[in-house]
């Protein structure tokens, strides 16, 4: 994608008491898209969703949100984020709305209009005039989305959004999810450790594996199957050193027994068939391996079932 990111992750790691737990994790989230960020229970979600609001330093590395630097310019990244971290500090005994108004205290530049809209967003309209402590789980989840948009965010972070929602909460939670990305343009960058949850909610996916990035996919249709996206491509041509020397640049290239090997999907094995042709190189044969997002993951969780 070539359009400017909303959040920039570049190498950030993360050592505590000589270990490493965020290794040089790289990403990007895009405007209007909805990231998920899927990793087993303790693979460091949280601890990276902790250096992205500023809540912890980094070790190394740099995250900037809305092009600004969170070590070096953090008032400013920090104002380009919601996020919903820990659970979110609710009244209980106060009304959802009087909760939001409570909040928006501390901003000026939240109207009673913009209230209103956020309560609409998260689908709360009928109940915000009831006390927090009627709420459940779902509601109480909304209403802290609600508060963390209100100052209109590029990106809203949420740690494990669906943890404790039963099945017609995530879908609701999908539902306004996708219209926050659609009609305000806000980024959403969302913990899980479930694929299939992250399968719904997502245009793409990371998946984290013990600190580290292992892959970035795209997610298509709504339907609940992971694309069979990006593989690994097999290329058999006559001069494989040649042809890597043609593909400097495309970051995965490498020779694999005799054979020119690159992650890649269907459009990137195309043009880098055009180019090796171009260049006068000879291929005799393509062979993609893909692998669906299932089968990663599964790869990553040892085939245990989380949950
Ligand atoms: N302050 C800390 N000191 C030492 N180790 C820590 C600290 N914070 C996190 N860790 C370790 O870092 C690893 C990643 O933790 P983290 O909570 O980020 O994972 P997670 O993917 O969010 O998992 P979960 O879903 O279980 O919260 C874990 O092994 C955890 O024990």
């Amino acid at each position: 994608m070539s359009q400017t990111p909303v959040a920039r992750l570049q190498d950030v790691t993360k050592r505590i008491g000589g270990r490493t737990i965020i290794d040089r994790v790289s990403l990007e989230v895009y405007p209007g898209e909805v990231f998920g960020f899927l990793g087993p229970n303790g693979s460091g979600k949280t601890t990276t969703i902790r250096m992205m609001v500023g809540l912890m330093a980094m070790t190394s590395g740099d995250i900037s949100i809305g092009g600004h630097s969170v070590k070096r310019e953090y008032p400013k990244a920090a104002s380009q984020v919601g996020a919903i971290v820990e659970n979110p500090e609710m009244y209980k005994y106060l009304t959802g709305y009087q909760n939001l108004v409570h909040f928006a205290r501390m901003n000026p530049s939240i109207t009673r209009q913009r209230i209103d809209e956020v309560v609409k967003l998260v689908g709360l309209s009928g109940r915000i005039h009831d006390k927090v402590r009627k709420y459940s789980l779902g509601m109480r989840q909304r209403l802290g989305v609600a508060q963390a948009i209100m100052h209109r965010p590029k990106l809203l972070i949420l740690d494990e959004p669906t943890n404790g929602l039963d099945p017609a909460g995530i879908r609701e939670l999908r539902d306004y999810l996708r219209q926050l990305a659609q009609e305000e343009g806000t980024s959403v960058f969302v913990s899980s450790h479930l694929l299939s949850e992250m399968e719904l909610m997502c245009d793409r996916v990371a998946i984290l594996q013990k600190g580290q990035l292992i892959d970035i996919r795209s997610i298509r249709g709504e339907t609940g199957t992971a694309a069979k996206e990006a593989g690994e491509a097999l290329f058999e041509v006559d001069h494989p050193d040649a042809a890597l020397g043609i593909l400097q640049g495309q970051g995965s290239a490498r020779i694999v027994d005799g054979l020119l090997q690159l992650t890649a999907d269907r459009d990137l094995i195309a043009e880098t068939n055009k180019r090796l042709v171009e260049a006068g190189i000879r291929v005799y044969g393509i062979r993609a391996k893909t692998k669906s997002l299932e089968d990663q993951f599964l790869e990553v969780t040892g085939g245990e079932t989380v949950g």
